[in-house]
């Protein structure tokens, strides 16, 4: 992989790069750039890595990682296009941003990968899902999933069900935050102390992702075995169907997967 450059170290670049660290790559090998100098100064200080321009540091890396928001990735193709070479690798983690907007917009014949992570790499629970450009090899795509096992599992999916990727793995998380938020606020309302109910609300989402992975059962067997007759499950799930909550979810992940297909200008 030799020298990975990431570009961009907002909240997913960084999240990448201290995954890369905990994974045992030296600091040496890598390089980051930002908008934000002070931000840079913060990352040398954290990581050891080296910082520069686009320009000067798409010239010295091998593999480029492109982590900017896809509004801001145009101008970053700008930049960086007259120094990517025929050996360098470039990975955009940009939602909606197409292999072929990137393609267009590098030297003819540029080895490109898109990816859609989540933030859940932060600690080493990511999820990401890798789609090969025009012109990858079998090698390319390898070393782009190399890159994100560094931090998480890795799937491979054709780009075109990229937008539904970004609808379910790559805002999902989100959704997860938002559940929890609002059952912590539940046992507050219902008078647990704050710090009680955020203890209860965390390892039942723990202990309930845990059961779906290792007994391998479907959702609906689990939820069932849970909702006793008469009972309290019972009463609780009649109110989220009569609110709508299911169809509110398809809702919600149909209109990520619209939206990631309207980034794809790299437009506002
Ligand atoms: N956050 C998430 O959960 C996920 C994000 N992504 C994707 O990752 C990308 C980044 O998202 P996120 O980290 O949340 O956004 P952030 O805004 O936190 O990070 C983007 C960073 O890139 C910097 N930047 C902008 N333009 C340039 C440039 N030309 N050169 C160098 N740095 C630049 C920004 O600086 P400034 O602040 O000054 O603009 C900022 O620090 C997006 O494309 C997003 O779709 C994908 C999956 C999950
Ligand atoms: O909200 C976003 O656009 C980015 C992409 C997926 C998660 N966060």
């Amino acid at each position: 992989m030799g020298t990975v450059a990431i570009f961009g170290a907002g909240v997913m670049g960084e999240t990448l790069l201290s995954g890369l660290v905990r994974a045992g790559r030296s600091a040496d090998d890598l390089i980051v750039t930002d908008r934000r100098p002070e931000h840079l100064a913060e990352l040398r200080e954290r990581y050891g890595v080296r910082t520069m321009g686009n320009a000067e540091a798409a010239a010295a890396a091998d593999t480029l990682v492109l982590v900017v928001k896809p509004q801001d990735m145009g101008a970053l193709l700008e930049e960086i296009s007259d120094h990517v070479a025929e050996h360098n690798l470039v990975v955009s983690l940009a939602a909606g941003i197409t292999t072929e907007f990137l393609e267009s917009r590098l030297p003819g014949g540029s080895s490109v990968v898109r990816v859609m992570p989540n933030t859940p790499a932060l600690v080493d629970q990511g999820m990401a899902a890798v789609s090969p450009g025009k012109h990858c090899d079998a090698s390319h795509l390898a070393e782009a999933a190399e890159l994100m096992r560094s931090c998480g599992k890795v799937v491979e999916v054709a780009e075109k069900h990229q937008d539904a990727v970004t609808a379910i793995s790559g805002s999902g998380p989100a959704y997860i935050f938002y559940v929890v938020e609002a059952m912590i606020e539940a046992g507050v309302l219902l008078g647990l102390p704050r710090a009680t109910s955020t203890e209860l609300v965390v390892q039942t989402l723990y202990g309930a992702a845990t059961m779906i992975k290792e007994t391998k059962q479907h959702p609906t067997v689990l939820r069932e075995q849970v909702t006793s007759p008469g009972g309290t499950t019972a009463a609780a799930l009649r109110q989220l169907d009569d609110h709508k909550v299911r169809a509110a979810f398809i809702t919600a992940m149909e209109a990520a997967a619209e939206r990631s297909h309207q980034l794809a200008s790299g437009n506002d």
